[in-house]
């Protein structure tokens, strides 16, 4: 399949362009190398090549039709950095079934083809196709996405970053794998970064730099001219910039293509023999002999590592064998310590609030809102968060998107508290609905929406030091009564924090989902089927985070009783005062109009 673009363009919700301008042809059956520092726009391109997220601006075309085609479009298939967010089925064979039977492929040839796509990763089926996906290593996990990836038969099987994690047999085995590929007519896009292996089988290079194209053209010609990779950020291959030395040794006439290119051309020179006595100039035998005695050498090194550090000003070391490991930690961050102002900028207008107030108003918001029976003063608070929400710059359409997996499942809800088969007064297809019951289920899913609101506001707000000082502030007095509230606090702050985590990985799966399915648009979406596929997988991620999160608080040391260092400055001003002032007056002025309302 041969893909072009015309100056596309993609921009991230009120960010900068994270791809511009690109335009691109790839020929069909060739292997392209997609390359460029973190940040620098691949793996937006590379959705964008998919179809899994439109340009801004620009178009994509598919061999020589419009990428509306959607047909065109599923002839592309992905597989992402991380095959832990693309694997959804109970078993190997399931998860790459799934691809086929989107596509119609009747049952009796599917097995045939899983086990088809398994051999070309290197998996047996006989071994793989019963097991968990979930329970395999990195490794085989990615050759599953890859298997599930070329059972479509696809025109083009775009990678992104495919070798991370695999050991170098395996990412030699990929690599093999991926140019036996090339030569049976696919087209590839690899996004990369390790060059070492890629560049010397690729046809065309692509180096991206600040979502632009910054080279487009031949591996040799790029690593020929040191200054294009070094500008974009890059390291040149290992091969070639040992090339380049022995070139400029006179040990080669021209920089290498690879690393076996650069072994059969150093073998021809016999190497000059290794001299045993090397030291900078200036550096006498007596420094010499001091520098290689342990003790002077180890004395030596950390004092200047010291010195240096303290130079710099980065940090400051403390080496004194009395300082225990928290004392060393205080020093770089303690409570009034400048540096420490510095790194917690203060918000801009309420939202730079100190967090006590902030939690005042959530705690007294929640309690309102739960005693809060009639529409008035429900929609006045609907009001004044929808306010405070535009006055914080929250743009509606990330707002919607948080809300968006709630939405369903509180108009199921809705629907069904107004179900009524005994005072019916009307019905919608077989359901007989009362206008009581919907009006008391209406109130009931309003000030549950609008909890969930106040909680989106106060983090959204507020980030995770001051949100967790502040709580631990309020909590701190159940000390005294040996209630360990640090693990309160703690659980309360890493669960607010992972929100944006499960939401991220949310849509990731639903990428991989639209990647190996139907591309789902819209509502389509949240259709009960893809929630369905996409529950199992979240769980398990969910479930790896916390369990990765609690063992990394363990190896950290994490201790309940010990005195913690803060990490961010709690101050409490006038400003403050009235806040609390006021917050306490609009709560009891919402709470006076739900109760006479
Ligand atoms: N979901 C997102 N919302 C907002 N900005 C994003 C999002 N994803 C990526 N970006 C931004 O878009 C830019 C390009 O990101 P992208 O992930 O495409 O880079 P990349 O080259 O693939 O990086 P890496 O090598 O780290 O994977 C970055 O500035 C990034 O911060």
């Amino acid at each position: 399949m041969r893909i072009r673009t015309e100056h596309l363009f993609f921009c991230y919700e009120g960010g900068r362009p994270a791809v511009q301008d690109i335009s691109l042809d790839i020929p069909t059956g060739t292997l392209t190398v997609l390359c460029g520092v973190n940040g620098s726009g691949k793996s937006t391109l590379l959705r964008l090549l998919a179809d899994l997220a439109q340009p801004s601006s620009g178009q994509i075309l598919y061999d020589h039709g419009k990428k509306t085609d959607y047909k065109t479009a599923e002839a592309v298939s992905m597989v992402f950095q991380q095959p832990e967010t693309q694997l959804f089925a109970g078993t190997v064979h399931k998860d790459i079934e799934y691809g086929l039977m989107e596509r119609g492929v009747s049952k009796e040839k599917r097995t045939e083809i899983i086990a088809g796509a398994l051999a070309k990763t290197g998996l047996a089926y006989d071994e793989f196709a019963g097991r968990s996906p979930f329970l395999l290593s990195g490794g085989e996990k990615r050759r599953v996405c890859i298997a599930g990836a070329l059972a479509v038969q696809p025109g083009l099987l775009i990678l992104d970053e495919p070798t991370a994690g695999l050991d170098p047999q395996a990412a030699q085995a990929l690599l093999e794998m991926v140019q036996q590929l090339r030569s049976s007519g696919l087209t590839l896009i690899i996004g990369t970064h390790d060059l070492d292996s890629f560049l010397p089988v690729a046809d065309k290079v692509i180096v991206m730099k600040q979502g632009a194209i910054h080279y487009n053209g031949p591996a040799p010609a790029l690593t020929a001219d040191p200054g294009l990779l070094a500008d974009a950020g890059l390291t040149p291959p290992v091969y070639a910039s040992m090339g380049r030395r022995a070139v400029q040794h006179g040990l080669l006439e021209a920089v290498p293509d690879n690393l076996e290119e650069l072994l059969i051309g150093l073998e021809k020179h016999p190497l000059p023999m290794p001299q045993t006595d090397r030291w900078p100039a200036g550096t006498g035998a007596s420094a010499r002999s001091s520098a290689m005695s342990p003790g002077n050498q180890n004395t030596k090194t950390s004092e200047q590592h010291s010195a240096e550090y303290s130079l710099k000003g980065t940090w400051k070391r403390d080496h004194s064998p009395r300082s225990s490991r928290t004392e060393r930690v205080q020093t770089i961050i303690r409570p009034g310590n400048p540096r420490l102002e510095q790194n917690t900028p203060r918000r801009p207008g309420w939202q730079g609030l100190d967090p006590r107030a902030k939690w005042l108003g959530m705690i007294l918001g929640s309690l309102v809102l739960l005693g809060m029976n009639t529409l008035l003063p429900l929609l006045l608070t609907a009001g004044l968060l929808a306010g405070l929400a535009a006055s914080a710059r929250i743009s509606w359409r990330r707002a919607f998107r948080f809300f968006r997996p709630f939405l369903l499942m509180f108009l199921f809800l809705w629907l069904l508290s107004g179900l009524s088969w005994s005072s019916p007064d009307f019905a919608l297809g077989p359901l007989s609905l009362s206008y009581a019951g919907l009006v008391r289920g209406g109130i009931n899913v309003l000030r549950f929406l609008l909890l969930i609101a106040l909680g989106f506001l106060f983090t959204e707000t507020t980030t995770g030091a001051p949100l967790r000082e502040g709580l631990e502030w309020g909590i701190a007095p159940l000390r005294t009564l040996g209630i360990r509230t640090r693990n309160w606090s703690l659980a309360v702050s890493v669960t607010l924090q992972f929100v944006p985590w499960i939401l991220g990985k949310l849509a990731q799966l639903q990428l991989a989902l639209g990647s190996r399915g139907r591309r789902a648009r819209g509502v389509a979406r949240w259709s009960p089927r893809q929630i369905a596929l996409i529950i199992v997988p979240l769980l398990i991620l969910v479930l790896g985070m916390g369990d990765e999160l609690a063992t990394a608080v363990e190896s950290r040391g994490y201790d309940p009783a010990k005195q913690r260092t803060p990490v961010y400055q709690l101050r409490w001003s006038r400003r403050d005062t009235l806040a609390a002032l006021g917050i306490l007056a609009v709560a009891a002025m919402l709470w006076w109009v739900a109760r006479i309302s």
